[in-house]
């Protein structure tokens, strides 16, 4: 086995970085470089709030020329993104800039689709998690106000960005399973629902796992881009959380996992769905993982209740140094209200503060006073909130949790993790930060033969990489 290098493209909901990892297995080593990074910015246009699609394509084009320049001997590159968005295509031509998910064209939607399939029954088919903006949902919409009529396929972002570098259509599986449209059991299209649910079967492409290549680059694209001929553009974990989750250097049989960013997705890895009453009440989530497990967890709103907050005081064209909001908030002595940090009236963006300060009011609570004690107010809600989600991710699917790992930006935020430890009362280890971009690379250098085994060995890869911050529950 030869050691080699792989770009990874990965889109966040704020940002988007290209990322090139070095991979020597033999050597047990794994090294990230930074390329690029570069803004996510929605726009919100007379239709509603949209990702800004082309924008992205450009940077992250940008970057990966970059990447080319800096290390000529990168074999291939692997596209990942937030999940459940899509854009609609005729022929080649983009119908649009894709919706973000946070837009309010979901809720009447809702209602539509559970008049033709019973929450019950669309959860014993997909097994997934009731989340507004579920795929599923905005193709309600879509169907009622949209150009669904005019496309002749679909694809998730990740998928689309791949199209646009290679020509190829495709439904990369981790990210398919957040659509609501796959069958949890088989995983492949569920196309009596699709029918059930008056779309068009013909628009969802050919499913593929991570790990598949889906072709080179276009040649096109090679030449602005400086890429070697042939260079392979592969399918990896194209649901971020799904990347994340491979990089989590856990022993999946007694570890709990929180990937935190905009989003805290809490859960645990199984090989088989629970798709029981008990998991749909608690509203748990099956989505499809790496090498065919199953990322059984439930999104808790994330550090977004913190990052939108700052964005509302900044509004103002103030700056607040974060680490320092973060360092006064850890001062607080008072107490501050832990508020249910996954109600639904946090979900769009906007006045985020006052929105908490609403939550206490309505239940006669004092709402916190200073910026610092909302920041210690949010902590606290999401420590408590992934605390309460690892235990019923434990009691559901019979894991026996004795450790919890934080990956992603949230492993950052010492507080949180420390938080989160005290709360459940078991050890966090925080880190790896760049869980979803080390993800994307282990796919891709497997696909490429730089490394090989299950999810056990290159977890253990990043376990000799990269070394946990513990935090031990206090007392
Ligand atoms: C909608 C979110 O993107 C999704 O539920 C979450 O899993 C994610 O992708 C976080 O990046």
């Amino acid at each position: 086995m030869t050691a080699g290098a792989v770009a990874a493209v990965d889109l966040g909901a704020t940002s988007g970085r290209i990322v090139v990892g070095h991979v020597d297995q033999a050597a047990g080593t794994l090294r990230l470089d930074h390329v690029a990074r570069f803004p996510n910015i929605p726009v919100r246009l007379a239709s509603g709030l949209h990702w800004d699609l082309t924008g992205l394509y450009r940077d992250l084009t940008r970057g990966l020329a970059d990447a080319f320049r800096r290390e000529p001997g990168v074999a291939s590159i692997g596209v990942d993104s937030w999940a459940v968005d899509y854009a609609l295509l005729r022929g080649d031509r983009v119908l649009g800039e894709p919706f973000h998910y946070r837009d309010e064209r979901n809720e009447a939607a809702v209602e539509a689709v559970h008049a033709r399939v019973p929450f019950e029954e669309l959860y014993r088919r997909n097994g997934l998690q009731f989340l507004p903006f579920n795929t599923v949902y905005q193709l309600a919409a879509e169907r009622a106000g949209g150009c669904l009529g005019l496309a002749d396929s679909l694809l998730l972002i990740p998928d689309l960005v791949g199209f646009q570098l290679t020509g190829a259509k495709v439904a990369e599986r981790t990210n398919a399973s957040t659509t609501g449209l796959l069958d949890v059991e088989t995983g492949g299209w569920d196309r009596e629902l699709v029918e059930r649910l008056g779309l068009e079967a013909s628009v969802l492409p050919r499913l593929v796992s991570p790990g598949t290549s889906l072709g080179g680059l276009r040649p096109g694209v090679a030449a602005e881009l400086g890429a070697p001929a042939g260079m392979q553009v592969v399918a990896v974990g194209s649901h971020d959380t799904a990347s994340a989750v491979v990089a989590v250097p856990m022993r999946p049989e007694s570890a709990a996992y929180i990937s935190c960013g905009t989003w805290g997705l809490v859960g645990v890895e199984l090989e088989r769905p629970v798709t029981t009453d008990a998991a749909r009440e608690a509203n748990f989530t099956n989505e499809g993982g790496v090498d065919g497990r199953v990322r059984f967890l439930h999104n808790v709103m994330g550090l977004w209740l913190l990052s939108e907050s700052v964005r509302w005081w900044e509004r103002d064209g103030s700056s607040i140094d974060l680490p320092e909001l973060l360092a006064q908030a850890a001062a607080v002595t008072t107490a501050v209200p832990v508020f249910d940090a996954n109600d639904p009236r946090f979900l769009a963006p906007g006045d985020l503060p006052g929105r908490i300060a609403e939550w206490c009011a309505e239940r006669g609570v004092a709402a916190p006073r200073s910026r610092a004690e909302f920041a210690r107010s949010i902590v606290e809600s999401l420590a408590e909130a992934f605390a309460r989600a690892v235990r019923t991710a434990s009691a559901l699917s019979g894991v026996g949790v004795e450790t919890i790992h934080i990956v992603g930006g949230g492993a950052l935020n010492a507080l949180l993790c420390q938080r989160t430890a005290d709360r459940s009362g078991l050890p966090v280890l925080a880190g790896p930060v760049e869980a979803t971009a080390i993800g994307n690379v282990l796919v891709q250098a497997r696909s490429a033969g730089f490394a090989e085994g299950g999810l056990e060995a290159l977890r253990s890869l990043v376990a000799r990489a990269f070394s946990p911050m513990r935090h031990d529950p206090a007392g």
